[in-house]
């Protein structure tokens, strides 16, 4: 797999599975915090050079990643559209690793590669460059890539409009259920498709399978993920990413085929719910999704043709608003 070795880009530098076969993913590293925000559940606000100002931080993704999605998500139901730019790379990810393009250049340094502004931010860097990027436009630097620490911070250091995605209150079971959907269900799709060997590919399919059948349970009979279930959290961002992607890529790509998640009540009653909130369905780019993954896989899928299904309709009645809670009044008025 291609990433950056003391600044220079290498095709060659990782492998992505271990011994055992299994996917290995390594972990990110800008992992500054915007100051003011909060890491996690009972910690004090981070203190630190990156003031929350509007219209200082920008935020490179692509809209196939459900990592990066995650941080899009948050921007875009907190009403930070104003606050912090956003732009996008190609789908398509080959040897040269993310690409801008015309259709999706840099807005800053008219780059043709995302890695440059990673060099930018480090000369020396070593480590994959991935989206999402919390880029500094005043510092020209990277303050952070790791999504679950984007999606925190964009929801504590600014204003936004009037609710929080990480409410005080439930911050300990938001970073639980984060964490627990984590291994089996957003990383667990990639440990079954990129699997080097049958053991290390049923292990995952079987966490994930596990993992779903247990939310689908405890769905049943609330709105959302954390708490009484009343109200979207960053755990619902962190579930829907995974969940949008399922039926079209890894059902088939990743070879997740147990069941699909139009076939869970459910989950495919959520699913939709958060779809039609405001906000997150201009998040939603399945164009973007299915190119990324079948056409930059090439040694999943040699011939990089796109699948074409399922036929499933994202915008149908979900009947989810017979349970009580719903999106929060900021969004919908
Ligand atoms: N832990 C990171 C993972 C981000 C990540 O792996 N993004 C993928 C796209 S879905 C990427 O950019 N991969 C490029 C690579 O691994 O070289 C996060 O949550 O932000």
């Amino acid at each position: 797999m291609n990433m950056l070795v003391d600044g220079e880009w290498r095709t060659d530098a990782y492998d992505s599975t271990n011994e055992e076969g299994e996917f290995d993913r390594s972990e990110s590293s800008f992992r500054d915090w915007l100051d003011g925000s909060v890491a996690a559940a009972g910690e004090a606000p981070n203190s630190s050079e990156f003031e929350p100002e509007s219209g200082r931080y920008h935020l490179y993704i692509c809209r196939a990643c459900p990592w990066a999605h995650r941080a899009a998500m948050t921007r875009q139901l907190r009403g930070l559209e104003d606050d912090i730019s956003i732009s996008l790379v190609q789908p398509e990810r080959y040897d040269e690793g993310w690409e801008f393009s015309e259709e999706h250049p840099d807005p800053f340094h008219d780059y043709e590669y995302l890695r440059e502004v990673y060099t930018d931010a480090d000369p020396d860097y070593t480590g994959r460059v991935t989206v999402p990027v919390l880029w500094d436009k005043q510092e020209e630097t990277i303050v952070n890539n790791e999504s679950s620490e984007i999606m925190r911070m964009l929801d504590t250091a600014f204003d936004g409009n009037e609710f929080s995605l990480y409410p005080e209150d439930l911050r300990g079971e938001i970073d639980e259920i984060v964490d627990a959907i984590y291994d089996p269900i957003n990383n667990g799709v990639y440990r079954a498709g990129f699997a080097g060997t049958q053991d290390a590919y049923e292990d995952a399919v079987d966490d994930l399978f596990d993992a779903l059948d247990h939310w689908e349970e405890v769905l049943a009979d609330q709105r959302y993920l954390a708490g009484d279930g009343e109200r979207l959290t960053l755990a619902d961002v962190a579930m829907f990413a995974t969940l949008v992607r399922f039926d079209h890529v890894y059902h088939t790509h990743f070879k997740c085929n147990r069941r699909a998640i139009h076939e869970y009540p459910n989950l495919w009653g959520y699913t939709k719910d958060l779809y039609q909130t405001p906000g997150i369905e201009e998040t939603v780019n399945m164009d973007h999704i299915t190119r990324h993954y079948y056409v930059s896989h090439g040694d999943l899928n040699p011939t990089r043709i796109v699948a074409v299904g399922p036929d499933i309709d994202f915008t149908e009645p979900h009947s989810r608003d017979e349970l009580p809670g719903g999106p929060p009044a900021a969004l919908t008025e």
